[in-house]
């Protein structure tokens, strides 16, 4: 069999000799037509099979296909035994090299004593408009070739085992990644999304917040990021929905670096104003990855989100069926319901986990269908330093467990509103001089100055409240002693 291929080759390489003397020769349309024809023929003739492996899938430029990124990650960690040219990217987290494969460069591979040749080849097509300027586009995909007496055991139990190996390397290798939707250009690529590696401390053992509460949240997410089975038999997307509520200062953002950091998840910030429209918005979260935090920082300030369901219009519900429609070059912004539905429908269909974290001063200011159950499925109030926030902060800056100002602290933090940011600030040794008691000293002179002005305050309203109040009876008396006069009476009477 290998002697017939061999003349087989050999003859079809004088062909091609012969061909390319009189290449120039031949009519172009024949020329064409011929190559055509003889990659056909060789196809026909020789004993090996390929399969392909696209990076995307069909038409769309989004949602980089995750087969094709378990064979990258799998063929990086044989590429460095095994090919002769490699990519070679600096890994942060392993403050390595990591080396993949370089375009058109053959890996061979042996699974089960059968051998497989792998290499990323790539088309390149014309430039299509697709929302953002993009000059040309190159279509990468993975050859995979063998022989063709394999054939179920590649296309079978071969597959299965890169698919797994690579998933495997990647949880290994992952450097997660803070994502912004400012698109930028990767290679031939526009993508949605541009990143910087999310190295963020926070954990929920440095976040300040009463230990039973923080147990409660580490509880569930862990109970969601384990029920992959549990979604699937409900029939529900793999999401979960969060709303973190509170003043400015009380840890909203340190808390979703706490959430990131203890699932592994990446982290996607979406800034609302700069998308254009819903589909757009479509388009941005279809490009999130699995095992993400998908987050909204100040809600009510995004958009014009709040309150809107109920004052829409008919026109304005017009403007959102056309935001849907093909046109896009509609200058329409996101809207609520285009938001609302993306958050209960989008991810049906991609399977992964997602967590959504919505953000908010005022809680009071959102449209109740935004954050009710189901939605946003867990509502966490952020709020003022406690004295177990305390502790954990005096921890966490100044490596105590206990003092004996802790008690004063304790007593002046109940009566007064301070958030966790302005204790940190007033905790921080500001020099090397600065002693822990002077640390805890500049927060008790913050702490008592504050609750002077709060007093200064309530004294300067309730003497406003009492002035306006003075105000108001004697305007009262003067219209009552006006109707009075109307009705003929000249006397002011009294009644207890
Ligand atoms: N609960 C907390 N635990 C630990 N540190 C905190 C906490 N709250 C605030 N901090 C500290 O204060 C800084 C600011 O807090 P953060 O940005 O998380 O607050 P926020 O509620 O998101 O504020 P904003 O609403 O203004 O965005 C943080 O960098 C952190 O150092």
């Amino acid at each position: 069999m290998a002697f017939l291929w061999g003349n087989i080759g050999a003859g079809m390489a004088s062909i091609m000799f012969v061909y390319t003397i009189f290449k120039d020769h031949i009519p172009q349309s024949l020329s064409t037509y011929l190559e055509k024809y003889a990659k056909k023929l060789v196809r026909f003739l020789s004993p090996y099979i390929e399969i392909t492996f696209h990076e995307f899938n069909g038409e769309s430029y989004y949602g980089r296909s995750e087969v094709f990124t378990a064979i990258q990650t799998y063929l990086s960690s044989k590429a460095s035994t095994r090919a002769s040219r490699f990519k070679a990217d600096f890994m942060m987290k392993s403050k390595s090299l990591m080396l993949s494969m370089d375009d058109y460069e053959e890996v061979p591979d042996v699974f089960n004593g059968v051998k497989v040749w792998w290499v990323l080849e790539a088309k390149v097509l014309q430039a299509r408009n697709r929302g953002y300027n993009q000059d040309s586009m190159e279509k990468r995909y993975f050859k995979l070739s063998f022989h063709k007496h394999y054939r179920e055991l590649i296309a079978g139990s071969y597959i299965d085992h890169v698919m797994k190996e690579g998933k495997a390397v990647t949880v290994k290798n992952r450097q997660r990644k803070l994502y912004s939707n400012n698109p930028c250009k990767d290679g031939y690529y526009w993508k949605a999304w541009s990143h910087v590696y999310f190295e963020h401390p926070a954990t929920f053992d440095t976040l300040a917040m009463e230990s039973k509460k923080k147990e409660e949240i580490m509880n569930d997410l862990k109970k969601f990021s384990e029920a992959k089975e549990y979604y699937a038999k409900i029939g529900k997307p793999w999401k979960r929905g969060y709303l973190l509520y509170g003043p400015p200062g009380t840890g909203k953002s340190t808390m979703i670096a706490a959430m990131a950091n203890f699932l592994n998840y990446d982290v996607y910030d979406l800034e609302l104003t700069t998308v254009k429209n819903n589909r757009e918005l479509r388009n941005l979260l279809i490009e999130t990855s699995s095992k993400s935090v998908i987050v909204i920082e100040d809600i009510d300030c995004s958009l014009d989100l709040t309150g809107q369901r109920k004052k829409k219009s008919k026109k304005k519900k017009d403007e959102e069926e056309n935001d849907e429609s093909e046109n896009e070059s509609t200058s329409s912004k996101v809207t609520l319901s285009g938001l609302l539905n993306f958050i209960d429908g989008l991810w049906s269909a991609s399977g992964g986990e997602r967590i959504i974290v919505f953000t908010t001063n005022h809680v009071e200011k959102l449209d109740p269908a935004l954050i009710r159950r189901g939605r946003m499925d867990k509502h966490i109030e952020m709020s003022y330093c406690g004295f177990e926030s305390f502790k954990v902060l005096a921890k966490n800056y100044l490596d105590i467990d206990s003092h004996e100002l802790f008690a004063e602290v304790g007593s002046l933090l109940a009566e007064t509103n301070m958030t966790p940011a302005d204790v940190a600030e007033n905790i921080m040794p500001k020099s090397d001089e600065e002693d822990t008691e002077s640390c805890l000293k500049n927060l008790i002179e913050a702490l008592i100055e504050k609750a002077r002005k709060k007093a200064e305050e309530e004294a300067r309203l309730k003497a406003e409240k009492e002035e306006k109040e003075k105000k108001k009876c004697a305007h009262d008396d003067t219209n009552a002693a006006g109707s009075m006069k109307e009705n003929g009476c000249s006397t002011l009477y009294y009644v207890s």
